[in-house]
C-alpha cells in the first residue's frame, strides 16, 4: 500500500531535543502500527537534522506505516539570537505556526494526504487551537512524568499550597504521590525561579487542556500506577512508554540535533559493568567549578567513564567549559570525552555500570527501561522531582545532589563516593537488581499486548474512527479555513510590511 492512502497524523514538536525525541518516538510508534506520520518542527532545527540524522520529507517505511518531515520557516534570520529567548520566541513561533501550519496541511490535502489529527508537545499549546479552527481533532504529548502533569495540574488550579514568597519551604502533598520536599517540586513552580519563562511555556498548556481529545504520556502504568488512576479521572490520558522502544522499528528514524561521537567500539573493549556514563542531557549546564569537581571525582574513583561535554549554544551566554590541565592524559584509556553520544546504545551497552544523569524524564526513562542504576544530578524543573522517583520510589539511583536552587558545590569526595556507592558493594547489587525489574517490566508494558501498546492501538483506532467521521465535507472545510487564514496573514503582513523591527 503506497502512503498516500494512509491515514495521516500531523506532529507538530517544540525546537528542543527533549521535546523532538519523544514526539518523533511516538511519530515511528504511530507509523509502525499503519499510518502516515508527518514531523514538523522549525526549519532552524530541521537544518541541523537534516544534517546529524539525515531527516528526509520523502516517506520513510516504519513497521506497516511511513514517516516524513517537513519543516517550517519561523520567520527569523537563521542566525538570530532572539531564538534562545523563550520569552520571545514562543510568541514568534505561535505568530508564525498559526499561519504556516494550516497552509502545510492544506498543501497535504492538495496532495492527497488529508490529515486526520494534529500532535503537539508541551511549549507550542496553540497547536491544538489551529486544530480546532480547521475541524481536526488534536492530541497532546506530554514528555514528562505524570507525577510531574500532576504536580502542574495542581499547582494551575491553585488545588494545594505549593512554596510561595511567604512560604518558601512547605512541603507539598499530591494525592497518590509521596510527600514532596521544597525542593523536590518541579522548580519551575518555586516563586524564585531564574526560569519564569519556563513555567509561563509549562503552564500554557494547561490553559488549553480542555481541547486535545487525549494526553499521550511517555510513561507506564506500572511505572506510576496510582497517580495515573488518579489524573485519569480528571484528564483523558493514555500512556504509552517507553516510546524509544519500537519492537518494529528500531533506531531507523532518528532526529538528533548533533551527530553522536563514536564510542561503542571503545565500549566493546571494556569488562563488563566497569564503565560509568556522565551526561547532563541537551540544555543543562554546569559552571566550571562543579566541572572540575567531577572531573576530579572520576579521576580519583577509578572507574571508567564516557562523560559529554556537548559544546553550549553560540547565543546562551554560557562560556565553553574546560577540562582540569592534564585531565585528559591523566585518565588515559579509561576515560573517553565526547561532544554527543549514541545515549540508548550506551545505556543498553553490557559495559556500563551506571548512569550520572541530570534526571530529564527522557534518560529517566531510557535508563529504567535499560535496566541501568543512576547518581542523580538534578539540575532544575522536572529533574529535582524525578531525582526524587528515581532515588526514593523506584529506588535504583544515589543521589548526588539536590538540584540548582541549593547552589552548592558538589566536592570531588562527594563525586567519588556515589561513584562508589552505584558501581559496588550491597547497595549497587541492589539498585541493579530493582533497575532490571524495572527493565522487565517496561518491556511488559510495550511488547503487543502490553499497557502502553494497548493505549497506542486504543488511539490509533480512534484516529481512524475520528478520521472516517471526518467526510470530504470536514476536509473541505478544514482546506476553506486554511485558504481564509492564508488570505487574512497576508493582510496582516501587507499591513505590518516593513513596520517590524
Ligand atoms: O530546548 C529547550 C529550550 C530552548 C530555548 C531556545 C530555543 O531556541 C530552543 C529551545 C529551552 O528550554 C528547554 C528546557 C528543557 O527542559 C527539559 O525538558 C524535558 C522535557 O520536558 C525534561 O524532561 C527535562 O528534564 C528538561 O531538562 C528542554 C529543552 O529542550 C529546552
Ligand atoms: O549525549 C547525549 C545526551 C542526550 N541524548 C538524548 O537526548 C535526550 C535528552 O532528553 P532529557 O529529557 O533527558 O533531557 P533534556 O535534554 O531535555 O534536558 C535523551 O533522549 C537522550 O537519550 C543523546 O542522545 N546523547
Amino acid at each position: 500500500m503506497g502512503s498516500e492512502s494512509l491515514v495521516h497524523v500531523f506532529l507538530v514538536s517544540f525546537p528542543g531535543q527533549g521535546h523532538v525525541n519523544p514526539l518523533l518516538r511516538l511519530g515511528k510508534r504511530l507509523a509502525s502500527k499503519g499510518l502516515l506520520v508527518t514531523f514538523t518542527t522549525p526549519e532552524s532545527i530541521g537544518k541541523q537534522m537534516r544534517k546529524a540524522s539525515g531527516c528526509s520529507d520523502e516517506p520513510s517505511p516504519v513497521g506497516d506505516g511511513f514517516i516524513r518531515f517537513e519543516f517550517f520557516e519561523d520567520g527569523w534570520d537563521e542566525d538570530e539570537p532572539r531564538r534562545q529567548d523563550l520569552d520571545q520566541y514562543l510568541p514568534q513561533l505561535e505568530k508564525v505556526g498559526k499561519v504556516v501550519i494550516p497552509q502545510m496541511i492544506r498543501r497535504n490535502a492538495e496532495r492527497g494526504r488529508t490529515v486526520s489529527c494534529l500532535i503537539n508537545n508541551p511549549f507550542i499549546p496553540w497547536v491544538s487551537d489551529v486544530a480546532e479552527s480547521l475541524g481536526l481533532p488534536s492530541a497532546m504529548l506530554w514528555v514528562q512524568s505524570c507525577a510531574c502533569f500532576a504536580a502542574y495540574y495542581h499547582y494551575y488550579h491553585n488545588l494545594v499550597p505549593f512554596p510561595s514568597e511567604e512560604a518558601m519551604e512547605i512541603d507539598v502533598q499530591l494525592p497518590c504521590m509521596p510527600l514532596l520536599k521544597h525542593d523536590e517540586v518541579p522548580s519551575f513552580l518555586y516563586p524564585t525561579t531564574p526560569y519564569p519563562f519556563l513555567r509561563r511555556a509549562i503552564m500554557g498548556q494547561y490553559g488549553n487542556l480542555d481541547k486535545p481529545f487525549c494526553v499521550l504520556m511517555d510513561t507506564f502504568q506500572e511505572l506510576e500506577s496510582e497517580i495515573i488512576e488518579y489524573m485519569s479521572k480528571i484528564c483523558p490520558i493514555k500512556t504509552v512508554g517507553p516510546l524509544f522502544k519500537n519492537p518494529k522499528a528500531p533506531n531507523a528514524v532518528r532526529g538528533d540535533f548533533m551527530k553522536a561521537d563514536d564510542c561503542i567500539g571503545w565500549l566493546d573493549s571494556k569488562p563488563p559493568k566497569s564503565v560509568v556514563y556522565v551526561s547532563f542531557g541537551s540544555v543543562v549546564y554546569l559552571k566550571q567549578d562543579q566541572w572540575d569537581e567531577i572531573a576530579f571525582g572520576l579521576l580519583n574513583s577509578g572507574v571508567n567513564f564516557i562523560w559529554v561535554m556537548k559544546p553550549p549554544h553560540k547565543d546562551s551566554g554560557y562560556t565553553v567549559l574546560t577540562l582540569p590541565e592534564g585531565f585528559l592524559e591523566k585518565a588515559g584509556n579509561k576515560g573517553k570525552v565526547v561532544q554527543w553520544s549514541p545515549q540508548e546504545q550506551v545505556l543498553a551497552h553490557p559495559s556500563v555500570a551506571c548512569f550520572v544523569t541530570h534526571c530529564g524524564w527522557n534518560s529517566t526513562m531510557e535508563a529504567l527501561t535499560s535496566g541501568m542504576p543512576v547518581v542523580a544530578f538534578p539540575q532544575w524543573g522536572d529533574q529535582v522531582t524525578d531525582a526524587k522517583y528515581l532515588v526514593d520510589v523506584f529506588k535504583v539511583g544515589v543521589r548526588m545532589c539536590r538540584g540548582e536552587a541549593e547552589d552548592k558545590l558538589i566536592t570531588r569526595d562527594v563525586v567519588e563516593r556515589c561513584l562508589v556507592e552505584a558501581t559496588v558493594g550491597p547497595k549497587a547489587a541492589k539498585m541493579k537488581e530493582n533497575a532490571l525489574k524495572w527493565k522487565a517490566t517496561a518491556e511488559a508494558a510495550f511488547i503487543e499486548g502490553g499497557s502502553s501498546d494497548r493505549n497506542l492501538q486504543a488511539f490509533v483506532d480512534e484516529v481512524k474512527k475520528r478520521s472516517v467521521g471526518m467526510d470530504h465535507s470536514t476536509a473541505g472545510k478544514a482546506t476553506e479555513k486554511a485558504n481564509e487564514i492564508e488570505v487574512e496573514a497576508e493582510a496582516v503582513a501587507a499591513a505590518t510590511d516593513g513596520k517590524e523591527d
